[in-house]
């Protein structure tokens, strides 16, 4: 049938898991090495490497300006920086394991959101 809108009360809750976890992201510990874009000048080789860069501030600037159509448009950005990590970073570095365990709290906070 023709594309019905979502209810707006949908794309509400949505943005505001969004906003939540970012927020939580962003604060997390761990969060340092995925705050702000990586410098490909500075890191050698990961502009060869990585083709879809991305960061917390990056979907902080698209959440704000309604760059995310739902909750699996951000998600997918999210997972993408650990992605990235995990294809750029041993598991067995400072930068690895802070993707590890920053990957694994989004997985468990995005979890219970939806539980909720
Ligand atoms: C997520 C990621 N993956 C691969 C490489 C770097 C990064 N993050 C950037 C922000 C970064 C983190 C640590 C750094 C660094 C830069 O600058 C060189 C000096 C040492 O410390």
């Amino acid at each position: 049938c023709a594309k019905m809108p979502k209810p707006s009360q949908d794309n509400d809750r949505d943005l505001t898991f969004c906003r939540i976890l970012l927020a939580e992201l962003e604060d997390h510990h761990d969060a340092w090495p995925f705050l702000n874009p990586v410098n490909i000048k500075t890191v050698p080789g990961y502009r060869k490497v990585i083709k879809k860069p991305m960061d917390f501030s990056t979907i902080r600037e698209k959440l704000c300006s309604c760059q995310y159509q739902n909750l699996e448009m951000f998600i997918i950005d999210v997972n993408l920086v650990f992605d990235n990590c995990e294809k750029f970073n041993e598991d067995n570095s400072e930068i690895g394991r802070a993707g590890h365990n920053m990957r694994k709290f989004f997985e468990r906070r995005w979890t219970e959101l939806l539980k909720s």
